[in-house]
C-alpha cells in the first residue's frame, strides 16, 4: 500500500484529493498538511474534506511527517511546491506536482529535483486534456501555417495564475508541431490599435469568472473553415483521480521527470 501525503489539504484541490485517496484501493492517506498558521492544524483531514474521520491529523509542515508517506501530492503555490519538493529530495520521497504558474527557472528546479527522485509534473491531470494534446498535434500538423491559432481558457474567480498552466502547455504543443518557439510567437490578450494579426502568432485569451472549474479551447481558423478543440472539466475530482493514478503509477518507477502522458501511456 503506497502512503500519500497531501499538501494544501484544506484547499480546493486538497479536499478532493483527500477524498480520492480515501476511495483508492491501493493508496492510503499517510499525512495531510495545511498552512502552518491555519486554525485547522491538528483537525482530522477527512472531516475537513467532508468525508468523515480519516484518522490523519492535519500537520503544519512536510518535515514533521516525512516518516508517514511515500509520495507527496502537491497542488499549492510555486514557492511552496519547490520547498516541499526539496524536502522530498532530502528524504528520498516521490512527488506528484499539479501546481501551475511556475516560471521557467522554477520548472528547471523541478527538473533538477527529478534527477534524484521520481516526479510526475503536469499542469492538468485529466485524461481528457492529455488526450487532447495528441489531437492537437494532429490538427496543428494538418492545418499547418494556413490557420490562425488561438488558445482560450476560463477558470473560477479565485485562480491566481494566468494563462492557466494547461493553456500554456496546449500552446507549447501547437508551437512545437508547427516548428515555432512559443516564447517568440505568443501574444497574451490584445488591446488598442494592434494592427493586423501576424500569421504566426499564437494568441491566449483568459476568462476569470464565478465557479468555472476549468475550460480550454484551441481554435484553428483558416479561410473558409475553422476547427475548435475543447475540453471542459465540470468537477475537480477529474484532476484528483488523475493525480492519485499518478501517485500509484510512481510507486515502482525509477528516478526521473514524468508527465501525465507518461502515466496514461499516451506518448
Ligand atoms: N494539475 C492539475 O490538474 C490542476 C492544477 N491545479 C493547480 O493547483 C494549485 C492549487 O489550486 P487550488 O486547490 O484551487 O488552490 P487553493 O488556494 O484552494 O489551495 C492551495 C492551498 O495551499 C494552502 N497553503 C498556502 N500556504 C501554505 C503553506 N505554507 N503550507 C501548507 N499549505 C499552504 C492554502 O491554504 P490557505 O488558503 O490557508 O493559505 C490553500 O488551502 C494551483 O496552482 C492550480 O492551478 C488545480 C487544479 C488541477
Ligand atoms: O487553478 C485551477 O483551478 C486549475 N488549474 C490548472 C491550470 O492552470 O491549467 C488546471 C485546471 O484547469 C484547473
Amino acid at each position: 500500500m503506497t502512503r500519500v501525503a497531501i499538501t494544501g489539504a484544506a484547499g480546493r484541490m486538497g479536499k478532493v484529493l483527500v477524498e480520492a485517496v480515501d476511495a483508492a484501493d491501493d493508496l492510503s492517506l499517510g499525512a495531510a498538511i495545511v498552512h502552518p498558521d491555519s486554525s485547522l492544524v491538528g483537525a482530522d483531514a477527512g472531516e475537513v474534506a467532508g468525508i468523515g474521520r480519516a484518522g490523519v491529523k492535519l500537520a503544519a509542515r512536510v518535515d514533521d511527517v516525512v516518516d508517514d508517506f511515500d509520495v507527496l501530492v502537491e497542488f499549492t503555490f510555486p514557492d511552496l511546491t519547490l520547498s516541499n519538493l526539496e524536502a522530498c529530495r532530502e528524504h528520498g520521497k516521490s512527488a506528484v506536482i499539479g501546481t501551475t504558474g511556475l516560471t521557467d527557472a522554477e520548472k528547471a528546479q523541478v527538473a533538477r529535483a527529478a534527477e534524484s527522485i521520481p516526479v510526475v509534473f503536469a499542469p492538468n491531470m485529466s485524461v481528457g486534456v492529455n488526450l487532447l494534446l495528441n489531437l492537437l498535434r494532429t490538427a496543428a500538423t494538418a492545418m499547418g501555417d494556413d490557420a490562425d491559432v488561438e488558445v482560450i481558457e476560463a477558470h473560477h474567480r479565485h485562480k491566481k495564475d494566468a494563462p492557466s498552466g494547461t493553456a500554456l502547455r496546449l500552446g507549447e504543443v501547437v508551437a512545437d508541431a508547427l516548428g515555432r518557439e512559443l516564447s517568440e510567437c505568443a501574444v497574451y490578450g490584445r488591446e488598442g490599435f494592434t494592427g493586423e494579426r501576424p500569421r504566426n502568432q499564437i494568441g491566449f485569451e483568459t476568462i476569470r469568472a464565478g465557479d468555472i472549474v476549468g475550460e480550454h479551447t484551441v481554435l484553428f481558423a483558416a479561410m473558409g473553415e475553422r476547427i475548435e478543440i475543447s475540453h471542459k472539466a465540470s468537477s475537480r475530482m477529474t484532476f484528483a483521480r488523475g493525480a492519485i493514478r499518478a501517485a500509484s503509477w510512481l510507486a515502482d518507477r525509477p528516478v526521473g521527470l514524468y508527465d501525465m502522458q507518461d502515466v496514461l501511456d499516451l506518448k
